[in-house]
């Protein structure tokens, strides 16, 4: 397996009695990518990333994760990813500053908890019991967690449920920075244009299996696909599915006798679109 993976996984298999959640998955998540794990409910994108984060055995296949074998990994390999879970009332009765200090002290080289606490947005709740908080004040919380311990890997497992969209919006910078420092990132989530604005490439998982992997831009050969052209005229709207869309509207220009061509736009199958046709099969 290549040094310069941070994930790599071949053949991997499991197998809940006879309903089998992942039926052979390769992947390869390099280092410093942000990698969008997509699918659709019940696809196995759970099953293989708590096997990646050596919380659930395989029945078959070979999986490293920074060089290790997650179901042989120790304390000082667990130091070094980061893992943001979904949220447990375990800790309600601690005020939020706490926590995050409490947590600090599990590993070597974590994060200034101050620090942490600003850049999830979250500098004014130090003081606030952690059952006091909205619920995307939370998730805030469970991403500071995740992130404490200064990750070379972070795990985010559908990070944004419940963000109002300025939130998702502060958290997909805070992700961008993670990744600008360093932070090889694996995420799933069903949010398509979350996929789009953060992923260097996005890998779909349908039936336990991996059925695409591209860049957000690239995927089921997005770029080549048929433009639509739309424009209204004095009789009403109209639109053409094209392969030539500069040609169809240098036409549309010499029509309009070099006139503004109303109602003019021009686009490409959204990446929702090209996934949801990939995933048609498995719904
Ligand atoms: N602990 C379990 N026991 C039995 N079956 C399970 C268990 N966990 C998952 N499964 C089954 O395995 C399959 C894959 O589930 P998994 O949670 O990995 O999917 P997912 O892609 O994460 O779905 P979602 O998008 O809904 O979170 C599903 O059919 C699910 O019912």
């Amino acid at each position: 397996m290549s040094s310069d993976a941070a994930i790599a996984v071949v053949g991997l298999r499991k197998a809940y009695g006879k309903q089998q959640a992942v039926a052979g998955v390769d992947l390869t998540v390099d280092k410093g990518e942000v990698f969008a794990l997509l699918g659709p409910n019940g696809a196995g994108k759970t099953t293989t990333v708590e096997i990646l984060e050596g919380y659930r055995r395989r029945d078959a296949g070979e999986v490293s994760v920074l060089g290790v074998d997650p179901a042989r990994a120790d304390a000082a390999w667990r130091a070094r990813i980061g893992i943001v879970l979904q949220s447990t009332n375990q800790f309600d009765n601690l005020r939020v500053g706490e926590l995050l200090r409490l947590f600090a002290g599990y590993y070597p080289n974590a994060d200034d908890p101050a620090g942490v606490l600003e850049r999830v947005g979250l500098a004014d709740k130090d003081r606030a019991a952690v059952h006091t908080l909205s619920g995307g004040q939370r998730r805030r919380l469970d991403v500071a967690l995740g992130i404490i311990g200064r990750p070379e890997l972070l795990f985010l497992d559908e990070p944004t449920t419940g963000f109002d969209p300025q939130a998702r919006r502060e958290f997909w910078a805070l992700v961008r920075d993670l990744s600008a420092a360093g932070t090889t990132i694996l995420l799933t989530t069903h949010y398509l244009d979350e996929a789009e604005a953060l992923a260097g490439r996005v890998g779909v998982i349908a039936g336990g299996r991996v059925v695409a992997v591209a860049p957000p831009a690239e995927l089921g050969g997005r770029a080549q696909a048929a433009a639509t052209v739309s424009w209204i005229e004095p009789d009403g709207p109209r639109s053409a599915r094209t392969d030539t869309p500069t040609a169809f509207v240098r036409q549309l220009v010499s029509r309009f006798g070099g006139a503004e061509i109303p109602g003019l736009s021009v686009t490409r199958p959204t990446l929702e679109e090209i996934y949801l046709d990939m995933i048609g099969g498995d719904r």
